[in-house]
């Protein structure tokens, strides 16, 4: 598998507001998309883009939230995992797995609208590392 571009780093806050001024007000961010709910990933969302990535604010929706422990443990937020794109989703899910890295789950749809998957954080060196298959322009998902 070859390494794909940077797509977003995902940043968990205990409220969106607050870090949508943060991003606005300090660091000078000046695209900051409309926040909107995830149900299936368990997450708000709100993308802050930056000349060359996007910084993915994601708050806990609902009880069971998969980062509703990583709030808990870190109550103002914090820098919670790194997406890369890749050309095809399930040859590298075969690759990690290969590699015997646990990919957490099985593809599923994440806020780009294209197919994503999760590798856990103590197989790659300390970091929660997403998955995601690059967008292709014309295709809906
Ligand atoms: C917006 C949608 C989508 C997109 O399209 O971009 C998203 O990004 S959704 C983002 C939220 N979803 C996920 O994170 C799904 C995958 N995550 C998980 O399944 C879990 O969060 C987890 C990685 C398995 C951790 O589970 P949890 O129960 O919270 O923690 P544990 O206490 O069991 O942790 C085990 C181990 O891992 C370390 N850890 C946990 N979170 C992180 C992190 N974000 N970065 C680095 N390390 C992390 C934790 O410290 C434990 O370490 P050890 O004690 O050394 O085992
Ligand atoms: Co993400």
């Amino acid at each position: 598998m070859k390494l794909g571009r940077l797509n977003h780093v995902g940043v968990a806050t205990p409220s969106i507001e607050k870090s949508i001024a943060f991003y606005r007000d300090v660091m000078g961010a000046e695209v900051i998309r409309e926040p909107f709910d995830l149900p299936a990933q368990g997450v708000k969302v709100c993308f802050v883009d930056t000349p060359n990535s996007q910084i993915e604010l994601i708050e806990p929706l609902g009880e069971s939230s998969p980062i509703a422990g990583f709030i808990a443990k870190n109550p103002e937020g914090g820098q919670h995992h790194i997406c890369y794109e890749v050309p095809d989703i399930h040859a590298a899910k075969s690759w990690f797995e290969g590699k015997g890295a646990r990919v957490l789950g099985e593809p599923r749809i994440g806020a780009h609208g294209t197919l994503i998957f999760f590798v856990h954080p103590r197989d790659m060196g300390g970091v929660l590392t997403e998955i995601m298959e690059t967008p292709r322009p014309g295709v809906s998902h």
